[in-house]
């Protein structure tokens, strides 16, 4: 924060004020509704001096509101106790207490840290507490109730442990209440939440887990939102109500793309504590269709040829864990299976940023919001861009894109997939909540040329800037594969306009047959010929975008 800002902060109606007791020294403590700072009392007493830009230790010297998670009387307030190791000496005053708040530390990682004052009494320690908790009661965002699914057999099999030992306590500091259910097999959240589960007690719905279950939640929940708004998702271009109800994601899955490109890690302990903080982060969804029937929607990753095959063959290997993915991933680079296809698509209009642009979406993302606001237009407003969307769609120029050709992978991301193994993603520029997403076409190239695009997706080096690999940023896409009943090019163009119109049957799919299968976020998906269209910023998480500077620390110093 800079000198000014916090100038202005400062100047905002006091709440309480009063001298303490903060690391052995007299400190002038004041609480107002945005922050709560201090400053150190010079004991000459002839002038207070801040530590402001003066001290050594001039760290922490205020606190947002909005980064405070909780304040608590001390129990053993004024005894001896350590603080960075160091023994404090026995205060005047025995009586304190904490503020717990949650830290900035490296790689977007956050934690929950504590700063301990000490007070003259009794009455005066209940004061500051109270104080502090009912402003924290304002912030409404903040979750009270939620119901948690746990899935015991993601990943390496610790999401029960993980919960207990690093989630649950947390939520515990918070008061938050949870219902917690650990599944007891596939589908079991999706069930409960769509026929047992009383959404409407809850803030929110954490799921612990991967990937595979953050998708089994939301299908639960825009099934249910479309439901009692009357919409029929099996109309394809139909646009959806997004989802009152925020998302939580505990990391413990073998991808966790999701949680990472959200919060910029995937470390159980950060993304609790941006529930308990109550952040919010809309995404993406995109809706996949096979002629006019609803199959799934997509958050990560829709992938074909590559991706597909390897996640088919994956399944059959998931007592390995998330090793899986490596050796069924060297697997089918050496099988270096093609496949024949048409793909149709409608690039992304306006000034939008594109995918090979190099601006990563980071938070406050300009773009997102330019999105939002589009969303916020005034029903007439609404209706003259359906006009000219439709109008654009069906003009004679086309603005339907039809690619016909032989690919090793096609790839559809509404977010970057950004993950531990690919800290970048499958497209480190693709914005979480702009209502585009990024189409990747992999073309057939030898299998070394292939290697060398999958490293890059590892490193910094740029895996688009590759002759076989084009990528576009797009509304809407279809694929047919080559066995498609439309044979000419007049008919593909024709056909790419219409989507919905009659598709070829599910022919059989995976590797060894002319047609691959789609990898739907970790789920296989029956048919091969899809429309697919996105829906700008259908889902809410607990979260707050990747924030700018990969090692930040959070600095309560000026
Ligand atoms: C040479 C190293 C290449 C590394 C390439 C890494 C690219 C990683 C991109 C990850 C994108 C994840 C998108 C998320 C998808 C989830 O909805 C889905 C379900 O959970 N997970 C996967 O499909 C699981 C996706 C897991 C991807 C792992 C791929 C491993 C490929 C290994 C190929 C090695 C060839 C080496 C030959 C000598
Ligand atoms: N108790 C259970 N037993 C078996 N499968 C379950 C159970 N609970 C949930 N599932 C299913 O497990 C699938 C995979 O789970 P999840 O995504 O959490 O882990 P993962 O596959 O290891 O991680 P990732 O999706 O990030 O690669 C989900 O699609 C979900 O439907
Ligand atoms: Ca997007």
């Amino acid at each position: 924060m800079l000198l000014q800002e916090f100038s202005v902060l400062e100047k905002q109606p006091t709440l309480l004020s009063s001298q303490l007791f903060y690391r052995n020294s007299v400190a002038d403590l004041t609480l107002n509704r945005v922050m709560l700072f201090w400053k150190r009392v010079d004991m000459s007493r002839r002038h207070a001096r801040s530590f402001l830009c003066v001290s050594k230790d001039a760290k922490n010297t205020f606190l947002l509101l909005n980064d405070i998670i909780v304040a608590r009387e001390t129990e053993e307030g004024g005894q001896k106790n350590k603080q960075g190791g160091k023994k404090e000496k026995v205060p005047l005053h025995s009586y304190g207490f904490t503020v717990s708040y949650a830290d900035r530390t490296k790689h977007h990682r956050w934690r929950c840290k504590a700063l301990m004052f000490h007070c003259k009494d009794k009455s005066q320690c209940q004061q500051w507490v109270q104080t502090i908790n009912d402003q924290l009661s304002l912030l409404c965002s903040r979750p009270k109730r939620l119901l948690v699914y746990i899935n015991p057999y993601s990943g390496k099999r610790l999401g029960k442990r993980i919960y207990e030992q690093r989630v649950a306590p947390l939520f515990a500091q918070a008061s938050i209440s949870t219902d917690v259910i650990v599944t007891k097999h596939a589908n079991h959240a999706r069930d409960h939440l769509e026929t047992e589960a009383d959404v409407e007690q809850y803030d929110g719905v954490v799921c612990v887990g991967g990937d595979g279950m953050f998708s089994e939640i939301i299908h639960s929940l825009l099934y249910r939102t479309q439901r009692v708004s009357g919409v029929d998702h099996h109309q394809y271009d139909q646009d959806l109500v997004p989802c009152d109800l925020r998302v939580g994601i505990i990391p413990a899955g073998s991808t966790d793309c999701i949680c990472y490109a959200t919060t910029g890690t995937n470390d159980p302990v950060t993304s609790a504590l941006h529930i308990v903080l109550g952040d919010s982060q809309p995404i993406d969804v995109s809706s996949v269709h096979h002629n006019n029937t609803f199959l799934r929607y997509s958050t990560s990753l829709l992938g074909y040829g590559f991706y597909g095959d390897m996640l088919m063959d994956s399944e059959r290997k998931r007592w390995m864990g998330p090793a899986r993915y490596d050796l069924s991933g060297v697997k089918m680079f050496l099988n270096h299976h093609y496949y024949k296809g048409t793909v149709s698509f409608l690039p992304a209009e306006g000034n939008l940023e594109f995918p090979k642009d190099k601006m990563g979406c980071r938070s406050p993302c300009h773009i997102c919001k330019t999105s939002v606001n589009r969303l916020s237009l005034s029903g007439d407003q609404v209706c003259e861009m359906a006009k000219e969307k439709s109008d654009r769609e069906m003009s004679d120029d086309g603005a339907w894109h039809v690619i016909r050709g032989t690919f090793l992978a096609i790839n559809a991301v509404c977010i970057s997939c950004a993950c531990p193994r690919s800290p970048g993603g499958l497209s480190p520029s693709a914005h979480l909540a702009d209502g585009t997403m990024d189409l990747i076409l992999v073309h057939r190239a030898s299998r070394l040329d292939f290697l060398r695009h999958l490293i890059r997706h590892t490193n910094k080096d740029d895996q688009f800037n590759l002759s076989f690999v084009e990528v576009h940023r797009v509304r809407q896409f279809r694929f047919a594969p080559e066995q498609s009943d439309v044979t000419s090019e007049a008919e593909l163009s024709e056909c790419s306009r219409k989507i919905g119109t009659a598709q070829v049957g599910s022919a059989p799919t995976g590797p060894g047959t002319s047609h691959s299968s789609w990898s739907c976020d970790g789920e296989i998906l029956p048919q091969a010929a899809i429309q697919v269209s996105v829906h700008c910023q259908l889902v809410k998480l607990f979260a707050r975008g990747i924030e700018w500077g990969s090692s930040s620390t959070h600095s309560h110093c000026l």
